[in-house]
Formats: structure tokens, sequence, C-alpha cells
């Protein structure tokens, strides 16, 4: 879907992406993250031409985009930024309704997709007529996120999106992010300081430092297999054991056909996520139910320490 060949960026003298080579597949979700500094958002301000690079190629479903009208090109790209950025004169459904208003869509068809993305994003239909003064900031974000996939673009790209949430809300959002990308197929790429959060969102991790790629690949290979001192001291050594459970599911540990009578927990939950449940409610045993929020099995806190292993 984008392909970076040997991309440089130079600004006031100062070489601020060097040499950079990467390939986003279609439908994966990557995630960039890396030292202040290191260049991830003007990556991402790269690939939809907010900044242009000085050499090399990016290509975007396989036309160089510098030959592209910068505005269509737009049109195919969403973008949801930490400081949002919604039109504070505007309501949240014209705030939402931006792009397909400039695609010339329908009215009646703004009016439905604008229903949809609040329910998809678990926000009140009567927040429709709120400005965005009458919103908290965890709102707000997800009205940028909303306005940011409400022409159903190609490809999202999303620097810091979660950045002013609450733990909590936070940690809802990123599940709904990965629940619509699945449901969607769409391609994500996706700029966070957040390891925690690079590890549940990425198919694809890319970890930068001084304008360079340090490694790219499956979080799984960047934890067990950093390749220099500066990738297994980013991911934190001490923690190595957390993180990786943060990349296993409740759904896929839990045992099929047992269950207990117990407050469930979702299939969606992280391994690590598990493990607080557990310590907090002081068992070592979990039902687990699916999305139809049917039984699906048990977790038995034994299986995190063999999902640990296995990895
Ligand atoms: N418009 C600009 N003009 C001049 N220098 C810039 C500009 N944008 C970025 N830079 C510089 O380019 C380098 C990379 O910045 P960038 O914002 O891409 O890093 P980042 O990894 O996203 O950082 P952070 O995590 O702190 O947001 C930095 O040294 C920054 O100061």
């Amino acid at each position: 879907m984008i392909e970076f060949h040997q991309v440089s960026k130079v600004f006031a003298g100062k070489e601020a992406i060097r040499n950079l080579s990467l390939k986003i597949e279609k439908g994966s979700f990557t995630v960039l993250i890396g030292t202040s500094g290191s260049g991830k958002s003007t990556t991402l301000k790269m690939i939809n031409r907010l900044v242009e690079h000085d050499s090399g190629e990016i290509r975007f479903a396989g036309e160089a985009i510098e030959t592209m009208d910068a505005r269509a090109l737009r049109r195919r790209i969403g973008y949801a930024i930490q400081s949002i950025g919604l039109f504070p004169h505007w309501d949240v459904a014209k705030n939402i309704g931006t792009v397909p208003s400039l695609l010339g869509w329908p009215q009646a068809k703004i009016t439905q997709r604008v229903e949809e993305l609040l329910a998809l994003l678990n926000l009140d239909s009567h927040l429709a007529t709120r400005m965005p003064h009458q919103l908290s900031g965890g709102q707000q974000q997800r009205v940028g996120v909303a306005r940011a996939l409400a022409a159903d673009p190609e490809l999202l790209l999303m620097d810091e999106p979660f950045g002013a949430l609450d733990p909590v809300n936070r940690l809802a959002l990123q599940h709904e992010m990965l629940r619509i990308q699945k449901m969607s197929g769409r391609t994500v790429v996706l700029v966070t300081h957040d390891i925690d959060e690079a590890l549940t969102l990425a198919d694809q991790l890319v970890l930068m430092d001084g304008g360079e790629i340090v490694q790219q690949g499956r979080p799984i290979d960047l934890l067990t297999q950093p390749v220099n001192d500066f990738a297994r001291e980013f991911f934190g050594r001490s923690e190595l054991g957390v993180r990786l459970l943060a990349l296993g599911r409740a759904g896929s540990a839990a045992r099929r056909g047992e269950w207990l009578d117990a407050e469930p927990i979702a299939e969606s939950l992280t391994l690590r996520e598990a493990l607080s449940q557990f310590i907090a409610r002081r068992t070592d045993k979990l039902p687990v139910i699916d999305q139809q929020q049917q039984p699906l099995g048990v977790l038995h806190f034994s299986d995190l320490l063999r999902q640990r292993e296995a990895s």
C-alpha cells in the first residue's frame, strides 16, 4: 500500500529523516515508535504530503505521491492527531461530515454515516448537535477519530490519537480501534510514545532513532530478538515478561469446554490485562466470554506461564 524507498528529509540543514526504506502492507496495522525527535511524525506527514520529502521515493497504492494531486491524495487518507483539530464553530455532526461533504455526498448519506460513526465510537447520538467545547477531552478525541474514518479512507494515519485520554478510556479506544481495523480491513499507520500501546496495536512495529529505522518487524521479534543494545534498552529488559504477555489474548489461551460461575472477562483482553484481573480478584481461574457474550472457556493462571514459554 505504501512504500518508502531511501527517503530523506532535511529541515534547516539538519537531516530529520535519513535514507528511510519501509513497506506498509495493505490491511496492516503499523506502529511507529522511538525516541523524541526521531522522525516519527515527519514520516507520517510525508505520506499525506503535509511535509514534502527531499529525496528518495514514496509510493501510495503503486503511484509516486509527488505526481499525485495533494488534495486528492489527502481525501483518500484519514488523519487523526493528538491536538484533535476539530473546527470550533461547527457542531460534532458537521465536523465528522467534513470529508464526505467535500466529496459531494448527498446530505442524507452524510447524516447516516455520522450516526454510524457515533455508534461505532461509543458516542451518544445526542452529542451530534454539540459544539466541540461542550465535549470532554476524551469525547473530542473520539470525534477526531470518527472524522478521520468518515469517508472510509483507504489509509488512516494517526499521530498520538489517544494522547489526551485517561488510561481507562485510552485502553477502551485502543480496543475499539483494533476492532474497527480488523472489521474494515483498513490500513493504519499510528505514531505513539507508549510502548504498551504499540505492542497492543501493531502487526508491524517500526523502531526509530535519529531519523533512521533501527528495527522493524513483528512486536514479538523486536522484543525477543532486538538487533542492538538500543532496541534492547528501549523495550526495557526488566519489563520483558509482562510485555510478552501483552501480545497474547485471553480468548486464544482459554481452555475450551470448561466453565466457571464468576464474573467473566472478554476474549479480547490481553494476557497482561488478564494478569491484573487474577491479582485484583485473588483467583487462579477466570471464565472468558466471546464477542457475542457467550461462554468460551476458562483461563487458568498457570496458562499465562505456558504462553510466556511458548513465545
Ligand atoms: N517543521 C519543522 N521545521 C524544522 N524542524 C522540524 C520540523 N518538523 C520536525 N522538525 C525536526 O525534525 C526532527 C524529527 O521531528 P519529528 O516531529 O518527526 O519527531 P518525532 O519522532 O515525531 O518526535 P516526538 O516524539 O517528540 O513528537 C526533530 O529534530 C524536529 O525538531
